[in-house]
This record gives C-alpha cells, sequence and structure tokens, in this order.
C-alpha cells in the first residue's frame, strides 16, 4: 500500500508502506550509514522510539537470524530504506527483515529515496516524523518523545558466568553484544536495572560498567550523585549513554549533535596510543569540551571527523569511557581492546572501598 514519510519541516516523501495500519507512527527520525548490520540496529535499544533511515540502498539480504539480536525485540519505531528485500541469502538466516518486523507490527516505509530524506536530517537536524498511509497532514510532526530508557531497562538483577573478578553491568537497555564481551574474558557478570543502582555495593563488584541507552543523558539527572558515588569507590567502564552519564555525574555538560553519528565506519583518534582505529557508532548526543574544564576529567579519544569527544579518562580515578561502542556488532571491533584495559584496571584494583 502507498504511505507517506511526514518530517517535522513539512517535507513528505512517498513510498510503499508495510505493516502499515490506518495509524500513524510518530518517532525521531535518524540515519544509519552501515552496508550491514540491520539486525543489530533493529534490536539496539538505543534505538527506542526512534525511525532509521537506511542510507545502503539494499538491506535484507542476509536475512535475520537467531544470534545476532541485541535485545530480545526489535526496538526501533519505524524503518525507512530503498529495497527491503525478501529473496535473502545467508546459512544462518531464518527470516526475511519484512517477515521478522511484520511479526512485531512495526512498519516499513520503502522505496524512500533515501538519499533526499538525508540530505534533510543533515541540514535541519535529527527531526519528529511521522509515517503515515496519508499525504496530507492537518499538522506537522512535532518533537515529543518519552524518554525510552525506562521502556527497555530490565527489571530484575540476573547474573552470568562465574569468573573470578564480579562486574556489575549497570542497564540502561544494555546491548547483548556487551555482556558477552564481558562474558568472552571469563567475568562474572551481574546486571543491575538502573533504578536498583543503590544494590550494587551488596552485590561488592570488582567493577562497574555503564550501558548504553536511549534518549538525553540529562534525562537522568535524578541519579548522577549515585553514579558518581559508585564510579569514584570501583574501577569503571562507562559505554556511550554510560559515558555521558559519568561526564554529567562529574560535572560536565552534554548537548546535541545536529544529526548525531550513526555507522559502522566512524574513525576515532587515541591520544594515549596516538593510533587512529574504526568504530561503531549510535549517538545523538556528546559531552561539551569546555565543560571539563573544571572536573578532573580529560580527553582520551575525539572523532577525526568533527572533533568531537569520543571518551575520557580521570587524573586519579581507575576510569575508562567510550561515545563509540568497543563491543562492536554492528562494525569493526577494531576497539574491542578496550575490554581488556579495562579488566587490567579491575585487576590493578586492590579492593574495595580503594578510591574513597
Ligand atoms: N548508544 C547510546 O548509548 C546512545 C546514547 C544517547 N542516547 C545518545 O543518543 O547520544
Amino acid at each position: 500500500m502507498k504511505g507517506f514519510l511526514h518530517l517535522e519541516d513539512g517535507s513528505v516523501f512517498k513510498g510503499k508502506l508495510e505493516n502499515g495500519t490506518t495509524e500513524d507512527v510518530n518517532g525521531e527520525v535518524v540515519f544509519f550509514t552501515g552496508m550491514t548490520g540491520y539486525q543489530e540496529v533493529l534490536t539496539d535499544p538505543s534505538y527506542k522510539n526512534q525511525i532509521v533511515v537506511f542510507t545502503y540502498p539494499l538491506i535484507g539480504n542476509y536475512g535475520i537470524n537467531i544470534n545476532d539480536d541485541e535485545s530480545k525485540k526489535p526496538q526501533v519505531k519505524a524503518v525507512v530504506l530503498y529495497e527491503c528485500t525478501s529473496n535473502y541469502s545467508h546459512f544462518e538466516a531464518k527470516y526475511s527483515m519484512k517477515e521478522y518486523l511484520e511479526k512485531w507490527n512495526i512498519p516499513i516505509i520503502h522505496h524512500i529515496d533515501t538519499r533526499a530524506v538525508v540530505k534533510k536530517i543533515r541540514n535541519h537536524g535529527s527531526m519528529a516524523a511521522t509515517i503515515s498511509p496519508f499525504e496530507h497532514k492537518e499538522e506537522q510532526p512535532c518533537e515529543i518523545f518519552e524518554n525510552g530508557v525506562f521502556e527497555v531497562a530490565s527489571s530484575s538483577i540476573e547474573t552470568y558466568g562465574d569468573g573470578d573478578k564480579h562486574i556489575a553491568l549497570i542497564d540502561f537497555g544494555f546491548k547483548k553484544s556487551i555482556l558477552t564481551a564481558l562474558l568472552k574474558l571469563g567475568c562474572k557478570v551481574t546486571t543491575v536495572p538502573f533504578k536498583m543502582m543503590d544494590q550494587v555495593n551488596e552485590l561488592n563488584p570488582d567493577g562497574i560498567l555503564l550501558s548504553n541507552g536511549p534518549g538525553d543523558p540529562e534525562q537522568l539527572s535524578a541519579y548522577f550523585s549515585q553514579i558518581k558515588q559508585l564510579v569514584v569507590k570501583y574501577p569503571t567502564f562507562g559505554i556511550c549513554l554510560g559515558h555521558q552519564l559519568i561526564s554529567l555525574a562529574f560535572g560536565a555538560k552534554t548537548k546535541k549533535l545536529l544529526f548525531g553519528h550513526r555507522g559502522a565506519n566512524q574513525p576515532v583518534f587515541d591520544n594515549k596510543t596516538k593510533k587512529v582505529f574504526m568504530t561503531s557508532q549510535n549517538h545523538s548526543y556528546v559531552v561539551i569540551g569546555d565543560s571539563l574544564k573544571n572536573t578532573d576529567l580529560s580527553v582520551r579519544f575525539y572523532h577525526i571527523n568533527d572533533g568531537s569527544i569520543e571518551g575520557l579518562s580521570h587524573a586519579t580515578l581507575p576510569l575508562l569511557t567510550a561515545q563509540f561502542h568497543p563491543e562492536a556488532h554492528p562494525g569493526p571491533s577494531d576497539s574491542e581492546w578496550m575490554f581488556d584495559e579495562f579488566l587490567e584496571l579491575v585487576k590493578a584494583a586492590k579492593g574495595d572501598m580503594l578510591y574513597v
């Protein structure tokens, strides 16, 4: 059936709608530039409430399998692309992308001129958008999004693995690959929903990891003091939203980029090793450089394309943060070594209360 993508700036794009109902679907429109990795993008909780435009013109060609989900279900609000093929081929594939999204009632609008949509987003920024079966709408979509972090975080504490070192993974909507990376290193991991952060001390972990997650980090301001108390006490790794929350907890500030970084070939420079590596990214917010002045945080990584902050270290604390995704999935595993570096920080620490 015919369908339309309406953007907040008034532009309308015509395409073909699958799994559409007569009801409009609203979300924040963002674009992902990777050629592969669509299954991981669909299921990454950080994409909650977002309408994702895939810039690569042919999506779905290796189907959907049962291993590569980053969470239990697709999290995106809707998908915009050029061609979504049902003619998939891969030894692990179980469904086509269309079948998978149909099962979860997630609309796909295809045969859209995605290049034109991306140009709009690059000029106006990530915008509110509506997917609708109707070409004319009384009102333009307007930017009101609930904070998805409350929807995607788990509600109970769970433990995985039985290694020597015990990591508390504070869950803001963690990607499965983060848990897998820690288990692969032989850690015991306890996932703790962020609302239950006050129970971390009882677990007596050797280190903590603050996960990725959707939305504006400022919306979690009620948790900043608790986060700071944990970071000064345990060796800490912060990934994406986790990195932003740690910065805010230490008094730095964040802002929203015009259209964010979403893709699998984002180049990052490491001030410590003086090396560049390719990273997988999915974020709209960044830490403001000037706001680090009155903190003990300093820039460890920055983005080669726009100079934005990609990760921090602390003058005295065993702290490592990344705005990108060292667990990859999708994307290159060039920065997987960060998990090893975190484990080294954990091993070097000598027991509870060391830093306070
Ligand atoms: N992947 C993430 O954790 C994203 C962090 C945050 N929601 C942002 O968009 O910047």
